[in-house]
């Protein structure tokens, strides 16, 4: 048996479809698979039988979720059958040594949780060595969106997680239901693109490229990725966790540190599921010493981990000439970038914040005790 891959060609840029369930996934997946330019993509799906067979790269991957961490937190499982399908399809579907997709799409159930799919991607080395995360992109059914979001915690936390917010439905509602449905997701997820679509008609070229790390681009547009001023409203919603701490750090110094943290599951407030969600942003004026940024941030995910969604930062570090790119979606982090130079004249540490039950001054409490050493205070920032 050959193996497709080899370490000399790109990474395969891989996109997670998810959302509640009944929001459109299948009904997007059904459109995106007979557009030409999807014909390189493979699907990899939960069940035959919703989706079209006529495309011919779709293969099934059921999940099951594989608790045999040392935290048994659902969080930071891998997802074996997953893994499992990703190390295969590379000589699954080629013919004469040649691989057949170029792109791959994975659809999930509709009560998923992405961390732990994000997870697998980033943590497998056969897999990380071949494939990129791209893009997470959530439907949202416009008509029970609000509703859903009210309800199901799962659902804010696709949401929240998410590069593309697909609204779909909108032939049923009117315009005012759906823009405050629009207001909402912008304020769970400030940055996220929101893309109203009909039926599932869109363009699937447009929903990958979306994570800012990689791009092959030679200059990426790394303010629009950051995108801080978005982050100026509060959300918020109670939620479930109980996890493990596994922060890369940029010094290497913690590689091998494993924090570990029991925390209660939140009780889930059928009515108030925002009001626990912040978003916001802060800068720093000067360049942080690397070795005290993993620290904090270490003990940050060791303890408020399960209950900070998303985190984007560029930093500014002594002994570096470029900014440093971080990327983290709950306690798991993408390895920092170092990019070659910066976007602007603008050369302040900026980082920012999609949180569960954590408000903005724990972070800027911590942040000051162990970057600033007292010394030197936030600057600026919106939000809570
Ligand atoms: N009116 C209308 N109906 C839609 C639209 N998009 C999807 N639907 C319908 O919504 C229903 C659910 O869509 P699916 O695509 O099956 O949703 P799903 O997310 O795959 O559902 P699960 O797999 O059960 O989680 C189907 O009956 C679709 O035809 C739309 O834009 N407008």
């Amino acid at each position: 048996m050959t193996n497709e891959f080899t370490s000399s060609q790109p990474l395969i840029p891989i996109a997670i479809l998810t959302g509640f369930l009944g929001s459109g996934k299948t009904t997007l997946l059904n459109c995106l698979v007979r557009q030409p330019a999807f014909s390189d993509t493979l699907v990899i799906i939960n069940e035959f039988g919703e989706i079209s067979l006529d495309h011919l790269l779709v293969t099934q991957s059921n999940e099951i979720v594989v608790t045999e961490m040392d935290s048994g937190c659902i969080c930071c499982s891998i997802r074996g059958d997953l893994a499992r399908t990703l190390r295969e399809i590379g000589w699954r579907f080629s013919r004469e040594g040649k691989r057949k997709f170029k792109r791959v799409m994975i659809e999930t159930t509709g009560l998923a949780d992405p961390a732990p799919i994000i997870h697998t991607l980033m943590t497998d080395d056969f897999i990380a060595s071949r494939y990129r995360l791209d893009a997470v992109i959530t439907t949202v059914d416009s008509v029970n969106g609000m509703q859903t979001l009210d309800r199901h915690p799962e659902a804010i936390k696709q949401v929240a997680v998410a590069d593309r917010l697909i609204l779909t439905k909108n032939d049923l509602i009117d315009e005012t239901q759906l823009t405050d449905l629009q207001h909402r997701l912008a304020r769970l997820n400030p940055t996220a693109q929101q893309l109203r679509v009909l039926n599932g008609e869109t363009d699937g070229q447009a929903l990958f490229g979306a994570r800012l790390f990689f791009l092959d681009q030679k200059a990426p547009d790394v303010l629009g990725w950051l995108n801080e001023s978005a982050y100026a409203g509060t959300i918020k919603q109670a939620g479930n966790a109980s996890d493990t701490f596994r922060y890369q750090p940029i010094t290497g110094k913690l590689s091998k540190q494993r924090f570990q943290k029991k925390q209660k599951v939140a009780q889930q407030d059928i009515h108030g599921h925002d009001d626990h969600i912040r978003a916001f942003s802060f800068t720093f004026d000067t360049p942080i010493e690397p070795e005290l940024f993993d620290q904090w941030l270490g003990l940050l995910m060791a303890f408020k981990g399960p209950d900070i969604l998303r985190v984007k930062g560029m930093l500014n570090l002594k002994h570096r000439s470029g900014p440093i790119i971080i990327h983290g979606v709950q306690h798991i982090f993408h390895p920092p970038v170092e990019l070659a130079e910066w976007p602007s004249e603008d050369h302040r540490t900026r980082i920012v914040f999609i949180t569960r039950d954590i408000d903005r001054s724990v972070i800027e409490r911590t942040f000051d005790r162990f970057v600033s050493t007292g010394t030197e205070a936030f600057s600026t920032g919106t939000g809570v």
